[in-house]
C-alpha cells in the first residue's frame, strides 16, 4: 500500500475521535496540522458529546469504517506521519494496528489516550491489552500522560524518578521513543515531561502556565509531533518544537465554557482577526 506521495506537500493523519466541543480530537489536531502549514486527514473512531465540563455521550463507529477512511487516504493521498488519539475499544485498535502496519515509511505518534481530565474513562478495560500489544510496539513514540503511563506501566508516579521507572518499563513494551507527560503532576514539575529512547533519558521543560484551561493539551501535543515529522523533523527536535508550540497555545488558551476550556491553537493570529 502507498504510504507517500511525491509531492513534497507535508501530509499527516490523524486517527481520533470528535469532540462536539471543539478543544480535544480530532478538531484539537486538524487545528494544530494547519497551523503547522501540514495537510491534514482524518480517520474518526467515534463521536464524543463533549464540552469544557466532560463527556456526556460516546457512539463508536464501527472497526471497518475506520479502516476504510485510513485506507481511502494512504492509497490516494499518501502521508508521512500518522497519530492516533481516542480509538475507544479493543476493535478498533486491532483494525487500526493491522492497517497501519501495511503502510510503508510511515512515522507513527500514538498517544494512548484512556482517560480524560475530568477522569472519565475513554476506553474500555480490554482495550488497554490490545493497545499494549498490538499498537505501542509499532510506536515511533508513545506520548502517556501520567494516569496513561501508570496503567501501562503498573507502577504509581509521583515523581521524576517514577516517571523514569514508567518509561522504561512503556519501552519495554516496544516502543521506540516514550514521552511521559507531567502535566498531571504537581508542584515543580507540573508541566515537564520525561522523555526516554532507549539508552537516554531526558527531561523536557518550557514554562509552567498557571491556568485551568488545559483541554486538549495532550491531543495537541502528539498532533504538533506528527505535524513536525511530516515537515521532515528528526523526533527529538519534533518533540522540542511540539512542546514550545503547546505552551505558546496554552498561554493563550480560551476561557471558554464553564470548565476547561481548549488551548489556542492560532494564538499568533488572536489580535489580528479579534473584534475590538
Ligand atoms: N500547566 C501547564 N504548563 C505547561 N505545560 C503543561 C501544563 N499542563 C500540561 N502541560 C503540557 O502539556 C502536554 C500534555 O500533557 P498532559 O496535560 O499531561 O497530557 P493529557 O492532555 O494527555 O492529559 C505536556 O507537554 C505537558 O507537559
Ligand atoms: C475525542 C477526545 N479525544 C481525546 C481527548 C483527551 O483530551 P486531552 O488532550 O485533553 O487529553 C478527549 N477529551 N476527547
Amino acid at each position: 500500500m502507498v504510504a507517500n506521495s511525491n509531492s513534497n506537500i507535508p501530509i499527516a493523519l490523524t486517527i481520533a475521535g470528535s469532540d462536539s466541543g471543539g478543544g480535544a480530537g480530532i478538531q484539537a489536531d486538524l487545528r494544530t496540522f494547519a497551523f503547522h502549514c501540514v495537510h491534514g486527514t482524518s480517520a474518526l473512531t467515534c463521536v464524543t458529546a463533549q464540552n469544557t465540563l466532560g463527556v456526556n455521550r460516546v457512539d463508536a463507529l464501527s472497526p471497518e469504517a475506520v479502516v476504510a477512511q485510513i485506507e481511502a487516504v494512504a492509497t490516494d493521498i499518501g502521508i508521512s506521519a500518522v497519530k492516533t488519539g481516542m480509538l475507544l475499544n479493543s476493535e478498533i485498535i486491532a483494525a487500526v494496528a493491522q492497517t497501519i502496519e501495511k503502510l510503508e515509511n510511515l512515522q507513527v505518534v500514538v498517544d494512548p489516550v484512556m482517560v480524560s481530565r475530568s477522569g472519565v474513562q475513554l476506553i474500555d478495560d480490554e482495550a488497554v491489552e490490545t493497545l499494549r500489544e498490538t499498537l505501542i510496539p509499532q510506536a515511533t513514540i508513545v506520548t502517556p500522560n501520567r494516569y496513561e503511563a501508570q496503567i501501562l506501566s503498573g507502577l504509581e508516579i509521583r515523581d521524576l524518578e517514577e516517571m523514569r521507572s514508567a518509561a522504561r518499563c512503556i519501552h519495554h513494551l516496544g516502543a521506540g521513543t516514550v514521552l511521559v507527560k507531567g502535566g498531571g503532576m504537581s508542584g515543580n514539575i507540573r508541566g515537564v515531561d520525561l522523555w526516554y529512547d532507549g539508552q537516554n533519558d531526558e527531561t523536557l521543560k518550557t514554562e509552567t502556565v498557571d491556568t485551568p484551561h488545559t483541554h486538549g493539551t495532550g491531543c495537541t501535543l502528539s498532533a504538533a509531533i506528527a505535524a513536525n515529522l511530516a515537515l521532515g523533523c528528526e523526533l527529538r527536535e519534533a518533540v522540542g518544537r511540539a512542546k514550545q508550540y503547546l505552551t505558546q497555545a496554552l498561554k493563550h488558551s480560551l476561557a471558554i465554557g464553564q470548565g476547561q476550556g481548549p488551548v489556542g491553537h492560532f494564538f499568533p493570529l488572536l489580535d489580528e482577526f479579534r473584534q475590538p
